[in-house]
């Protein structure tokens, strides 16, 4: 399979500037438990990423090193190129993330969620407010503002999340398993809004899941199985060995018996 383990694609030429974020060679541990292993991937500005993995990979605890919940103490992220242990505050200022946990305040208004995480950011309370509406109007929920965060529907609240992520204009954002809980029109509606975003925007976008059929010819792909990258690069070459069919792909895979029991190995 054509697929590049070792070498992170590139998106950051010298004239496209560095990548939305770029991820070299992280271990995190657990105590004895090793949750990720020597992982590097990249997230070129403007793409639609999807780190696919099955329950355990390491998805959520990326995200917590990416975020600065855990300190990550090899290695390097870096954020639109600042390093997140170097640059903390440049970094985290590019960066919006929605948590697989659901956590708005179900007893605000929409309005006051979003003020509130721009205040947060160094917004002031009037520019927060317009921010506000223009986040609502891009996820298509600015009638809902004054309403509490308690009477929407569970995908409607995703994308107040997303709203909330994209208050104050990151470049990156990183999403995970955002789609857990929602029927299938949710779903699908979810990730439509996120990929008009980045032709909107040219955000950069991690989109965490375990669901394949979230993925679409276009995107690049991560595949990461017990903290290891098995597998990363377009589409396009994910599937050239399957006849283009991107779940017997990942199956290959993530399969312990298959031939690419371990990440550093050529599949
Ligand atoms: N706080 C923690 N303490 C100990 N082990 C942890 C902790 N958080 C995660 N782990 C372990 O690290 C590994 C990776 O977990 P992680 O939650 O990152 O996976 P995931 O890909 O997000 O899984 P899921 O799709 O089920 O959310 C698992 O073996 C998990 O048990």
């Amino acid at each position: 399979m054509q697929i590049d383990v070792a070498t992170p694609m590139r998106a950051g030429t010298a004239s496209e500037g560095p990548s939305a974020l770029s991820v070299e060679k992280v271990t995190h541990r657990f105590g004895s438990r090793l949750a990720l292993d020597d992982v590097s991937l990249d997230v070129p500005r403007g793409s639609f990423t999807a780190l696919l993995g099955p329950n355990g990979a390491g998805k959520t605890t990326l995200f917590s090193l990416v975020t600065r919940l855990y300190d990550n103490r090899t290695g390097a992220i870096r954020v639109l190129g600042h390093d997140v242990r170097r640059e903390p505050a440049a970094a985290l200022s590019r960066l919006g993330v929605v948590f697989q946990a659901r956590t708005l305040d179900l007893d605000l208004s929409v309005q006051q969620n979003l003020v509130y995480h721009a205040t947060l950011h160094g917004i002031g309370f009037g520019r927060a407010r317009q921010r506000a509406r223009e986040a609502l109007d891009r996820v298509g929920l600015v009638d809902r503002a004054k309403d509490k965060v308690r009477q929407l529907s569970g995908g409607q609240m995703r994308r107040i999340e997303i709203a909330r992520a994209l208050i104050h204009r990151p470049d990156l954002l990183l999403l995970d398993e955002p789609t857990v809980g929602l029927d299938i029109g949710s779903r699908a509606a979810l990730v439509a809004e996120v990929r008009r975003l980045i032709a909107s925007d040219g955000l950069g976008v991690l989109w965490a899941t375990h669901i394949i059929e979230e993925i679409a010819p276009g995107d690049r792909i991560v595949v990461l199985h017990r903290g290891r990258v098995r597998a990363q690069g377009s589409f396009a070459e994910m599937v050239a060995d399957s006849a283009g069919d991107l779940s017997a792909a990942f199956l290959a895979l993530v399969d312990e018996d298959g031939a690419s029991g371990h990440a550093g190995d050529a599949p």
